[in-house]
C-alpha cells in the first residue's frame, strides 16, 4: 500500500510550503483558468491544493465518466464548509452530503422531476413563454426584468402554485437579496470559516465577525423566502383557491391522509432548492442566448429560416416541433457549452478513501472540472459557433450530452423535468450509452424558439443612431456565472424588433 500511495498526484501548479497552490487560483474565471492549466501541464485532469485541500480538475469528459460515474459511490459527496449551516443551508439538497439524508431527498426530487410528471408543466411554460412574448412586445427595454419573472413565475408555481407577476414580489426580493450574500460566503475564501471551521464558535456579536453576521441575515431572508410562499399554500387551501403544485398537493395529501414532519420537511427543502437551482441557472443560459443573438445576426437569421420553413408564421413552436429543428437544437446545445450556468459544476467530493486513477493518487478531494472548453472536444472553444453541433451533411450529430447538467449520482436532478430521455438510469460507463440522456430542456427550448420566431434581436442604437457596443462580460455570484443581461448594476442593451405584424398579432390575441 506503502508504494501504490508514491504514486504522484496528477499534474498542477507547484504548491508552496503550508500555503499549497493558494497564490495560483484566480479570484475569479477558475473555469478558465483550468483550461490553462491543462495547456500547460499538457494534462486533461490536474491536483491543485490550498491549505491542505485538495483539488481534482478533471477537464474531460472521459475522466469525469471514468471517476464521477464508474466510480459513482466513491466520488458523489459533496464537500461541507460550516457556513452553511450558520446560513440554514444545511438542508439544500445540492449541497447535502451524499448518504441516507440526501438518498430520500433525491428519491422525491426524481418522483416529481422524471419525464413523465415533467410533461404536466408544459402547459404552463407555454402559457408563461406567451406572457413573456407579450411583455417584449409591450416594454422591450425591460426584458432582462421580464426574463427573470419568466424563470421564476415558472419555478414557483411548479413548486408552490404561488404566480409571480412582478420584478418586485418580495419572494424574489429576499430569494436574491439571500443568495446574493450566501454565494459570496460560500464561494473559495469567501469566509474565514471556511478555511478555520473552529471561528464558526465566534458568537456574531463579536466584534469584526462580520461571516457569522452576514450568515445570520441569510438565514434570515432565506426562512422568510420559505415562509412566504409556504403561508400562500396554506391560505389557498383554506380558501379553495389552490392549484396544484408539489407543495400544495403535498399539504393536500397531509390533510387528507396524514403525513409525517420528515416527509413535510423533505417537500419544503426541496421547493426551497429549486427555486435557486432552477431559476438563476435558467435565467444565466437565456442571458447568453440574448447576447449572442444579437452578436451574431447571420447565426439567428439561419435559426429563423429554420423556424419559418418548419413552424411557419401562424402559430408559435411547440415541442412537437423540437425534433424538425436541427439547427436550434445545435443553438440550445452551444449555449450550455459555450457559457454553462455552472462552469464548475458543483463540486463532488471523493469520499473518505484514497484512490489511484491513471497511474495518479488521487487524494481525498473535491473534484471541478472545466470540460465544456476541452480543444480537442470543441476547437476554437471560446467561439460561439452552433455549427459544431452539425455534421456534413447537415444533421444533427451525436454529441448530445449536455455537459453542462453535470455527472453521476448528483447529475442535475431537474433536467428530467425538462428531458423526455426516459434513460434516467445511472449512465454506464461508455460514452456511447450515455448518450440522448440529458438532451432536453423544455422551458429554455421553448424561450429560445419562440423568441427566435417572433423577434429578431437587435443591438440597440444611442440617439445618433449608433449601435451600442454589447457588454460580453460575466458576472460570478458563487458558483454561478450571470452574463451581463440579467446582472443588475449594468445594463445589458438590446432591442426586440417584432419580426412582421402578423406576429404581433399572434401574441398579443394567440391568432
Ligand atoms: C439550464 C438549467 C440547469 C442547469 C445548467 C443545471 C445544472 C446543474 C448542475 C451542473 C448540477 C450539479 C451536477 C453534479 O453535481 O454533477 C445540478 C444539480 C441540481 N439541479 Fe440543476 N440545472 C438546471 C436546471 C435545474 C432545474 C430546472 C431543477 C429543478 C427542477 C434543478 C435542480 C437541481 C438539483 C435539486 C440539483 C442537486 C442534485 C444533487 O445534488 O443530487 N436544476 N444542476
Amino acid at each position: 500500500v506503502s508504494n501504490r500511495k508514491r504514486a504522484p498526484y496528477p499534474p498542477g501548479p507547484k504548491p508552496l510550503p503550508l500555503i499549497g497552490n493558494v497564490l495560483d487560483f484566480p479570484s475569479s474565471s477558475l473555469a478558465q483558468e483550468y483550461v490553462e492549466w491543462g495547456k500547460k501541464y499538457n494534462s486533461p485532469i490536474l491536483h491543485a491544493e490550498a491549505l491542505g485541500n485538495h483539488v481534482l480538475i478533471l477537464n474531460n469528459r472521459e475522466d469525469a465518466i471514468a471517476l464521477l460515474e464508474q466510480h459513482a459511490k466513491l466520488y458523489s459527496d459533496r464537500p461541507q464548509m460550516p457556513i452553511f449551516e450558520l446560513m440554514g443551508w444545511e438542508f439544500n439538497v445540492e449541497l447535502l452530503p451524499y448518504g441516507d439524508e440526501w438518498r430520500q431527498h433525491r428519491r422525491v426530487c426524481q418522483q416529481h422531476f422524471n419525464p413523465q410528471t415533467a410533461r404536466k408543466y408544459e402547459a404552463l411554460q407555454m402559457d408563461k413563454v406567451r406572457g413573456f412574448l407579450q411583455a417584449l412586445i409591450e416594454t422591450p427595454e425591460q426584458f432582462d426584468a421580464h426574463n427573470k419573472v419568466l424563470s421564476i413565475s415558472l419555478t414557483m408555481n411548479m413548486m408552490y402554485g404561488y404566480d409571480i407577476k412582478s420584478i418586485d414580489d418580495r419572494v424574489i426580493e429576499v430569494a436574491e437579496a439571500g443568495n446574493v450574500i450566501g454565494s459570496r460566503l460560500m464561494a473559495p475564501g469567501g469566509s474565514l470559516i471556511n478555511i478555520f471551521p473552529l471561528l464558526r464558535h465566534i458568537p456574531p456579536w463579536v466584534p469584526g465577525a462580520t461571516s457569522h453576521k452576514e450568515a445570520q441575515e441569510v438565514k434570515s431572508l432565506t426562512e422568510e423566502m420559505m415562509r412566504i410562499p409556504t403561508e400562500f399554500v396554506k391560505k389557498s387551501l383554506a380558501d379553495g383557491t389552490a392549484v396544484s403544485s408539489l407543495v400544495t398537493d403535498f399539504y393536500e395529501k397531509k390533510y387528507s391522509v396524514g403525513a409525517s414532519e420528515k416527509e413535510e420537511d423533505i417537500i419544503k427543502n426541496i421547493a426551497y432548492t429549486v427555486y435557486g437551482a432552477a431559476s438563476d441557472t435558467t435565467i444565466s443560459a437565456s442571458g447568453t442566448f440574448f447576447c449572442q443573438m444579437a452578436l451574431n445576426p447571420h447565426i439567428q437569421k439561419r435559426a429563423q429560416e429554420e423556424l419559418d420553413r418548419v413552424v411557419g408564421s401562424k402559430r408559435l413552436p411547440t415541442l412537437d416541433d423540437r425534433k424538425s429543428l436541427p439547427y436550434l437544437e445545435a443553438i440550445y446545445r452551444e449555449l450550455l457549452r459555450f457559457k454553462p450556468p455552472l462552469p464548475l459544476s458543483v463540486p463532488h467530493s471523493l469520499a473518505a478513501e484514497d484512490h489511484h486513477y491513471k497511474g495518479y493518487f488521487i487524494p481525498k478531494a473535491v473534484s471541478e472540472r472545466a470540460m465544456t472548453h476541452d480543444e480537442e472536444a470543441y476547437p476554437d472553444p471560446f467561439a460561439f459557433k452552433p455549427e459544431r453541433f452539425i455534421d456534413e451533411k447537415g444533421k444533427l450529430n451525436d454529441d448530445d450530452r449536455v455537459l453542462a447538467y453535470g455527472f453521476g449520482r448528483r447529475i442535475c436532478v431537474g433536467k428530467s423535468i425538462a428531458s423526455s430521455s426516459l434513460h434516467l438510469k445511472i449512465p454506464s460507463p461508455s460514452v456511447k450509452v450515455v448518450r440522448n440522456l440529458n438532451r432536453r430542456y423544455m422551458q429554455l427550448w421553448l424561450q429560445i424558439a419562440s423568441v427566435l420566431a417572433c423577434f429578431t434581436i437587435e443591438k440597440s442604437r444611442d440617439k445618433d443612431g449608433k449601435e451600442i457596443e454589447i457588454d460580453t462580460t460575466y458576472e460570478e455570484s458563487g458558483l454561478l456565472m450571470m452574463a451581463a443581461t440579467t446582472r443588475r448594476k449594468r445594463q445589458f442593451e438590446c432591442s426586440f424588433i417584432p419580426r412582421s405584424p402578423a406576429v404581433k398579432k399572434l401574441i398579443l390575441e394567440g391568432i
